[in-house]
């Protein structure tokens, strides 16, 4: 079984090679290197051309009533790490800033673990391409990449939370994370000298009218008690000074706990577009994406085991938590096989996705220990 060490030693190794989704492949190789690690007796290690970074691992188990899945993100951000450690990024303005790096190296100490003590039931351990965007979760549930022997009857999954004290487990029924939608906003106009405003149709301005209205959603729209996000992340227009950007691109998210909330944004954000495309006389297009980003729901009976187990086992931090607004594709997953989703807290640190981010490497082995003793205990009472 892997040790503190170790597990600390991969995680270095993993974060100095954050790529981005679809893009894991020297993540891949580093993983399937240390998988190939392991004894194999019990393990069945599997790569496939659909989802070409992805990884399935079987663990066959001794006496199995049920194959129980568990899934480990693996891209990075296009976050420029701002940290000084001997193990900073070695790609340039990419970083594993949503802790995905911590999230793969807890999912080989589990499986590490299992490989030397073969658990009663089957598991499939996923490694997942394709987090922050692309899907890959439902990428690889599409393309039937969980079927016959690799299909979990339940899964799990865990997201660092940088809030939470280094260890600690989080969890709730119900709906832990929103779902998302990614939003694209194009606006359409003509150049000009900027000393000749009149004769050119300035799209900066107008995206700036759309952004500030585009505000009221959440404040006037959305039943508070509900609540709704709607952030622009990026903002890409203009070339020069005393040039007017006939062109600009907004790129955002939105959130709510459930799907009607997010058509509604969705659909209010169509409506001011729409408006102020009258009012600029310009061409104003919205897409909206919601791909795999559905509400991450925990199942009842799933999440009732994990939770009676680590509230009541002494050596394990547990806190109840509430639905935060991150979004997760595992939130498709869920909707297809029951499982539970929870938190392992790394903090104190900055927030997910900061250029500051460094989450507490004590975490690592916490994670690693609650995770198999759930698993053993688990196994224990579903006899
Ligand atoms: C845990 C986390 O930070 N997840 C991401 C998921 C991205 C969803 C999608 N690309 C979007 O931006 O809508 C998050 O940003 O919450």
């Amino acid at each position: 079984m892997l040790k503190e060490a170790e597990l600390i030693l991969i995680r270095r190794k993993l974060h100095q090679i954050p790529e981005l989704a679809l893009a894991e492949y020297q993540t891949q190789k580093l993983l399937l290197a240390e998988i190939s690690k392991l004894p194999q007796d019990y393990l069945e290690v599997r790569t496939v051309q659909e989802l070409p970074t992805a990884i399935f691992v079987r663990v066959r188990g001794s006496n199995p009533e049920k194959t129980i899945g568990y899934r480990a993100d693996m891209d990075a951000l296009p976050v420029d790490e701002q940290l000084r450690s001997s193990f900073i990024s070695q790609i340039d303005g990419q970083m594993h800033a949503c802790g995905h790096d911590f999230h793969m190296t807890v999912a080989l100490g589990v499986l590490s673990h299992l490989s030397e003590h073969q658990p009663r039931n089957n598991f499939v351990f996923f490694f997942q391409p394709g987090e922050e965007s692309q899907n890959g979760g439902k990428l690889a549930y599409d393309a039937g990449l969980f079927s016959g022997d690799f299909r979990p009857d339940e899964f799990f999954a865990l997201h660092v939370n940088p809030a939470l004290p280094a260890g600690t487990i989080g969890c709730n029924a119900g709906t832990l994370f929103a779902g998302t939608t990614e939003v694209n906003v194009d606006f359409h106009g003509t150049s000009g000298h900027a000393a000749f405003p009149h004769q050119a149709n300035d799209m900066i301005v107008a995206a700036s009218q759309f952004i500030t209205q585009a505000q009221t959603i959440v404040s006037r729209n959305v039943n508070p008690t509900e609540g709704g996000v709607l952030s622009f992340g990026k903002m890409t227009a203009g070339t020069i000074r005393n040039v007017i950007a006939g062109e600009v691109r907004l790129e955002g998210t939105i959130r709510g706990f459930t799907q009607p909330m997010i058509e509604l944004i969705g659909h209010r954000l169509k409506e001011v577009a729409a408006g102020i495309a009258v009012s600029f006389n310009a061409e104003v297009n919205v897409t909206l994406n919601q791909g795999g980003y559905l509400p991450v729901v925990n199942d009842p009976h799933t999440t009732a085991a994990f939770i009676s187990f680590m509230q009541n086992n002494s050596t394990i931090q547990f806190t109840q938590t509430k639905a935060a607004m991150t979004g997760e594709d595992f939130g498709y997953l869920l909707a297809q096989i029951p499982g539970t989703m929870f938190w392992l807290g790394v903090g104190p640190t900055s927030s997910l996705h900061s250029a500051t981010f460094n989450p507490n490497e004590a975490a690592l082995q916490k994670g690693v220990t609650a995770f198999t003793k759930f698993i053993e205990n688990y196994e224990e009472i579903n006899q």
